[in-house]
């Protein structure tokens, strides 16, 4: 029997996962869960700090090679609290843990946007495409608007969200300045009123080994700050293989998103990642996606150029139209130009 709090996925994917277990036809799925767990590159952060240049620069040499080689890592000393993080993950589990009814109806939990709460994949068309997961994915400006009203709640994102932007500038930053740009692209276009923060939750999942707590994707965003507790689950793909990222509550995860290896003509990895589940523990974990406004115009900085230009708007538009026509994103691929489809570098993985 499902709590009141945790949406109705057991009955919204009852055909496709009798399906699958009366076919016998997703028994290879274990590979799930036998993944070898590895520890992404530890970046200790508060060196940008220093007035040492040497260590400074040794410190950007890092976070330019993780991006290159991994396009997933953790960053440490990274000047946000404890206090900052707990308080707002205690926040998140109230919220989740309010009675699914409430979360789904439109405009009453917090005056956020419609659509901010999501659950399953209502597009799924096979049991890959399968999430068991629920999430808020709310715009800044939802809760920098003064309607949002000041609650603990607002008050502790709000918190978490001006702290963390400041992460991503400087980090994107850094990125800009190792491709040559010393630009004010970021600063100019990426502002707190266009990033988004998902509050995503994993109720345990009596089918593990058969469906993802999130299916593998790439982020859309240039770059994405994540917070995980310490539950394992995340996966990311490295050399071609899955491997599993060892939790590290103390830590923020960086995930390269499309928007930088676009930008970076394919420098920087966008990193195929995926969530997996877990039968007994629920797992919580949020994101800040560093994004510009919808008119920002994406373009490579180098030539010839893999990518034919975007406009973020339109980007997103094209994944919202994917996942809506195929159950999963397609992402970068659809934007290749000629010498982007003959570059025999590892673009993106398939989601199916
Ligand atoms: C069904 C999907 C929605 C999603 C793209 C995906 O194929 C799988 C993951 C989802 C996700 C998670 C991170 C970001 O919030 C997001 C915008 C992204 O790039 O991948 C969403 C996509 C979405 O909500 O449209
Ligand atoms: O929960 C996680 O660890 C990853 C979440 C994620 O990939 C996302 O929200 O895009
Ligand atoms: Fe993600």
């Amino acid at each position: 029997m499902d709590l009141i709090w945790n949406p109705p996925l057991h009955e919204a994917y009852k055909i496709l996962l009798s399906k699958t277990q009366n076919s016998n036809e997703e028994n290879g799925f274990d590979e799930l869960l036998a993944v070898e767990e590895c520890e992404v590159p530890v970046i200790d952060v508060s060196r940008l700090e220093e007035s040492d240049e040497v260590r400074r620069e040794e410190c950007k040499c890092e976070i330019f090679k993780a991006c290159q080689e991994w396009g997933l890592f953790q960053v440490v000393k990274h000047g946000i609290s404890n206090g900052i993080l707990r308080g707002l993950r205690v926040e998140q589990e109230k919220i989740f843990k309010q009675p699914f009814e409430k979360k789904s109806k439109e405009n009453t939990f917090f005056n956020f946007s419609s659509g901010s709460y999501r659950w399953g994949s209502p597009n799924a068309t096979c049991i890959r495409q399968l999430s068991w997961s629920e999430a808020f994915h709310i715009p800044l400006t939802d809760i920098l608007m003064p309607s949002a009203g000041s609650n603990t709640f607002s008050w502790r994102i709000q918190e978490f969200g001006s702290q963390v932007s400041i992460l991503a500038q400087t980090l994107a930053d850094i990125l800009a300045h190792k491709m040559g740009h010393k630009c004010s692209f970021f600063e100019e276009n990426c502002l707190a009123s266009t990033c988004y923060i998902r509050l995503n939750r994993y109720p345990p999942c009596p089918f593990p080994s058969q469906v993802h707590g999130l299916m593998p994707h790439t982020d859309t965003a240039f770059l994405t700050i994540l917070h995980q507790d310490q539950v394992r689950g995340l996966q990311m793909v490295k050399d071609g293989k899955w491997i599993s990222v060892k939790p590290n509550p103390d830590a923020l995860f960086i995930i390269i998103g499309d928007l930088f290896q676009a930008w970076s003509n394919g420098v920087y990895k966008s990193v195929e990642h995926r969530v997996v589940t877990n039968p007994k523990l629920e797992r919580f974990s949020m994101a800040y996606f560093f994004c510009p406004s919808d008119d920002t115009l994406i373009e490579s900085c180098t030539e010839p150029s893999l990518y034919n230009k975007f406009s973020f708007g339109e980007y997103r538009q094209q994944v919202r139209d994917d996942v809506h026509n195929f159950g999963y994103k397609i992402g970068l691929p659809n934007f290749l130009t000629r010498t982007g489809t003959t570059f025999d570098a590892p673009l993106q993985h398939s989601n199916v």
